[in-house]
């Protein structure tokens, strides 16, 4: 699958719904500057050793995988032999979808809201996207789970923390972020259809 659409693609998720999310942009922002805080860091680039210390950015990244997954059918599988699931006989040789997008949508699994952005349902929980959590696989799970899962979620995360801590960022023309076109476009990454357009300005501090 790779990373380079995966990953724009999730920065472009997330960025869409922060704007959208003015609290949870300021929530970031407030971490970012009280983590980030001495001058020597102030200036410079974050830190790949800060991420560990930013929990609101890591919950962040997890909510936009769950509600924006850029593999919503993960890769096609093959049934290496003939099994049953859940009364299903699934043929030897079937190829296999697994729907990511539905799963991490799911109201029996995700009570609170499913279709809302709340990064804050990752606060102190142990779901992690390292395949071993069923209800949450945006990079799958198994043998051939996704081997870019450190460069991804590093990248994601420092990518958001550069933007948020440097820019203000607002919509052309005075546009409500309430008005956004959340339309999905799906294929084998799930992009956004209309292209994300913000304007940023330089933070003063
Ligand atoms: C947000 C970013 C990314 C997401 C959501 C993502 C998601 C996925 C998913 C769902 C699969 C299929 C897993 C399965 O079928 O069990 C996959 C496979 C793969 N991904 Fe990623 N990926 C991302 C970034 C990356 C990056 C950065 C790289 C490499 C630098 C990468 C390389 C690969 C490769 C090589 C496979 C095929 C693995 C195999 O078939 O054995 N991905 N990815």
């Amino acid at each position: 699958m790779a990373g380079t659409d995966t990953n724009t693609t999730a920065i472009e998720w997330a960025m869409t719904e922060l704007i959208r999310n003015k609290g949870a942009m300021n929530k970031l922002r407030e971490e970012l500057n009280a983590e980030l805080s001495l001058p020597l860091e102030r200036k410079s680039l974050i830190d790949e050793s800060a991420v560990s210390r930013l929990p609101y950015l890591n919950a962040i990244v997890k909510e936009t995988l769950r509600l924006h997954p850029p593999g919503p059918l993960m890769l096609p599988h093959r049934a290496s032999e003939t099994c049953e699931v859940m009364n299903y006989t699934v043929p030897e040789g079937a190829k296999i979808l697994v729907n990511v997008w539905a799963i991490s949508r799911d109201p029996t699994v995700w009570e609170d809201d499913p279709t809302s952005f709340k990064p804050e349902r990752f606060i102190g929980s142990k779901v992690d996207f390292r395949g071993h959590d069923f209800e949450f696989l945006p990079f799958g799970a198994g043998r051939r789970m996704c081997p870019g899962v450190p460069l991804a979620t590093r990248q994601i995360s420092l990518i958001l923390a550069a933007f948020v801590r440097n820019f203000d960022w607002c919509l052309p023309d005075g546009k409500d972020p309430a008005e956004l076109d959340m339309s999905e476009k799906f294929g084998f990454t799930l992009q956004k259809e209309q292209p994300l357009l913000l304007v940023p300005n330089r933070c003063s501090i």
